[in-house]
């Protein structure tokens, strides 16, 4: 897929962010995760095929949410043996995991269908979408479809800046009042203000760091043989071997990431208050490929970061959980999605 001309969608982003928080206010932030979806989705959607979701209950959005809801089923080592035992695909005929397969991709094709139709037509709200463009372009078409289910790590990450702000909020002050000093109190923050404020900026790496939101990273297949070396020792990685690079244990490493599961946004700065020049992460990916919607998807964290810690003053709740009629309990163990209790914070 062509690197996304991320500069273009600027005012895209914007406008969905600036609808996020008109959301968050109407509701007191009642259903902040689910506006993140929306909009983490729309986003996408929208610059991709020109869907634009300001509900979140367009029929269309609930279609494309439950097609990556069944991607994430089948993905899933204990979604089938077949995914443990891939040899046994060999067996011909109707087996269970083939038909569930079949099933899957008959969605994804009429999905598909739909969305390509819209884009391409031009139904779309008269904006030059990317998957008219590599239309145009004659692309492979498995470029496009891509596009359809590339929204849910920009989610999945917002969600965490939440969590950081719940967790470890020691760091919110030194961000709004940067923010204040260089945006003022009259206007929102917008893109021109990025350059001027490295404090959002290194919110943005620590959220993508602390818990980045694939954090097995995805499997790729070795297509030669490779003699890797590590501490000294050399390891044959033989051809075909499946190899996940662990993005959560590479951003945790306790020798190049002190306090490595304290949210400390600092740490990607130098001693002057700029961005440290050195900035690597594996939050992406590694090598052909890697995620190409990187600039897409860094532009959806920052413009959310600035936007939110300047509307909003974002926190624990004070009410009990219903269930318990304790305090809610916030799981600081895994990635933003495995807390149900996280549900609910105070915005
Ligand atoms: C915070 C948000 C995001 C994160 C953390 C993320 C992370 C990743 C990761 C880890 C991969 C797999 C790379 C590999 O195989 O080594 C990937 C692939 C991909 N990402 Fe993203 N991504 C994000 C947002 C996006 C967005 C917004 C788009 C599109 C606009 C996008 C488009 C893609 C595509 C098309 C691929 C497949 C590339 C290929 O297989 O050649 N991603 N992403």
């Amino acid at each position: 897929m062509a690197s996304v001309r991320a500069g273009e969608t600027e005012p895209l982003q914007q406008f969905e962010t600036l609808l996020t928080l008109t959301h968050l206010l109407d509701d007191g932030g009642e259903n902040w995760f689910h506006h993140m979806d929306r909009e983490s989705a729309s986003m996408v959607l929208a610059a991709a095929f020109g869907l634009h979701c300001p509900t979140g209950q367009e029929p269309d959005l609930m279609e494309a949410f439950a097609y990556i809801a069944d991607f994430v089923k089948l993905f899933t080592p204990s979604a089938s043996i077949i995914n443990v035992l891939p040899f046994l695909d060999m067996i011909p005929g109707p087996m269970p995991w083939r038909k569930r397969a079949q099933t899957y991709r008959k969605h994804e094709a009429a999905l598909y269908n739909k969305l390509i139709t819209r884009a391409v037509s031009g139904e779309a709200s008269g904006m030059n979408t990317w998957a008219a463009t590599f239309a145009s372009e004659d692309k492979p078409e498995g470029d496009q479809r891509q596009l359809m289910n590339q929204f849910t790590l920009t989610a999945i990450s917002l969600h965490t800046f939440i969590l950081a702000c719940i967790l470890y909020p020691k760091w919110i002050p030194r961000a709004q009042r940067e923010i204040d000093a260089i945006v003022g109190e009259d206007r929102l923050p917008s893109f021109k203000d990025r350059p001027c404020l490295p404090f959002v900026e290194a919110i943005v790496r620590e959220t993508l760091r602390w818990r980045p939101a694939a954090p097995f990273g995805v499997p790729h297949q070795s297509t030669a043989d490779n003699v890797v070396e590590y501490k000294g020792k050399e390891y044959l990685l033989p051809k075909g071997s499946v190899i996940f690079a662990v993005t959560v244990a590479i951003e945790h490493d306790q020798e190049r990431f002190e306090n490595h599961d304290v949210f400390l946004p600092e740490r990607f700065l130098d001693d002057t208050h700029n961005l440290k020049s050195d900035y690597e992460t594996s939050a992406f990916g590694f090598g052909r490929r890697m995620c190409p919607g990187i600039p897409f998807a860094e532009r959806a964290l920052w413009i959310n970061i600035a936007m939110m810690l300047w509307t909003f003053n974002i926190r624990r709740s004070d009410e009990p959980d219903p269930k318990t009629g304790l305090p809610f309990k916030y799981d600081a163990s895994d990635s933003a999605f495995n807390g149900e209790a996280l549900h609910k914070c105070a915005i």
